[in-house]
């Protein structure tokens, strides 16, 4: 059996499973243009309402930090004033590129009958399928951690040009489990998923979120994908495909 120097993998989703592209031109733009419609429909519903909530709270601590100006859902908003209220902070939050749980988790409720109705099929690097595959035949789990809430990343993988990757994924993290930038949220995966830090590796496209797993002790590789972000000079081993992975 090939014997690789990892025990598991944790991988970031947008510039390194999948193109950029489809987050920013797809599923994005998807998300903007229905969330009043998808709001006006389902506002009463509990996890609406549990998500509205949340978003209700980040836009306080917000505007009472580091974004003075952002948009404010008053506590005694009801109806069509509550989903213009929320449609402009999720909109605001939209242009400034926010990974926040309460943004990504409506995303994700959004996108959810797009993929049902397969208006969305998930774009997938075919190298990471290839990869996915020969990680489950060497029985090496495979987690996902993205700032996507983790029903949109089941709802990704589960949606793919190649079909359904689920059966080939150990689990999901999101940033429930803490912000991708630190390194504890690495350190409590490594814990979650029984694992020493220094068995795993993580792969992103996201040099913060590379610096942060090493200083957890994981092992790092960035993705080097086409239309991602130009990074600085850095220590980090790369990789352009995941074929990479097996090659150490
Ligand atoms: C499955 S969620 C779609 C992508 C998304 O919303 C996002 O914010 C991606 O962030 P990542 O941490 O995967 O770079
Ligand atoms: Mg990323």
């Amino acid at each position: 059996m090939t014997q690789l120097p990892y025990r598991a993998v944790v991988l970031d989703i947008e510039g390194t499973t999948t193109p950029v592209t489809f987050v920013y031109d797809v599923l994005f733009p998807y998300a903007r243009e229905r969330v009043a419609a998808f709001l006006s429909t389902n506002l009463e519903h509990p996890e609406v309402q549990r998500d509205l909530e949340l978003l209700r709270e980040q836009a306080q601590n917000d505007a009472e930090g580091d974004f003075p100006d952002a948009p404010q859902i008053p506590a005694d908003a009801t109806g069509q004033a509550m989903v213009e209220a929320a449609v402009a902070n999720i909109h605001w939050q939209m242009d400034a590129d926010r990974k926040t749980t309460a943004l990504k988790s409506l995303q994700g409720k959004i996108w959810k009958d797009g993929y049902a109705a397969g208006t969305l099929v998930a774009s997938v690097y075919p190298d990471v399928f290839t990869a996915l595959g020969r990680w489950s035949e060497l029985e090496i789990p495979t987690y996902i951690y993205s700032s996507g809430s983790i029903p949109a990343q089941k709802l990704l993988f589960g949606h793919t040009e190649k079909g359904d990757l689920r059966p080939q994924l150990a689990g999901y993290f999101d940033t429930t489990t803490g912000p991708k930038k630190n390194a504890q949220s690495y350190l409590d995966i490594a814990h979650l998923i029984h694992q020493d830090p220094e068995d795993v590796v993580f792969v992103t496209d996201n040099l913060d979120e590379a610096n942060a797993a090493a200083d957890a002790g994981m092992q790092t590789r960035v993705a080097l994908r086409p239309g991602n972000a130009p990074l600085p000079d850095h220590d980090h081993k790369t990789l352009t495909s995941f074929d990479a992975l097996f090659e150490d």
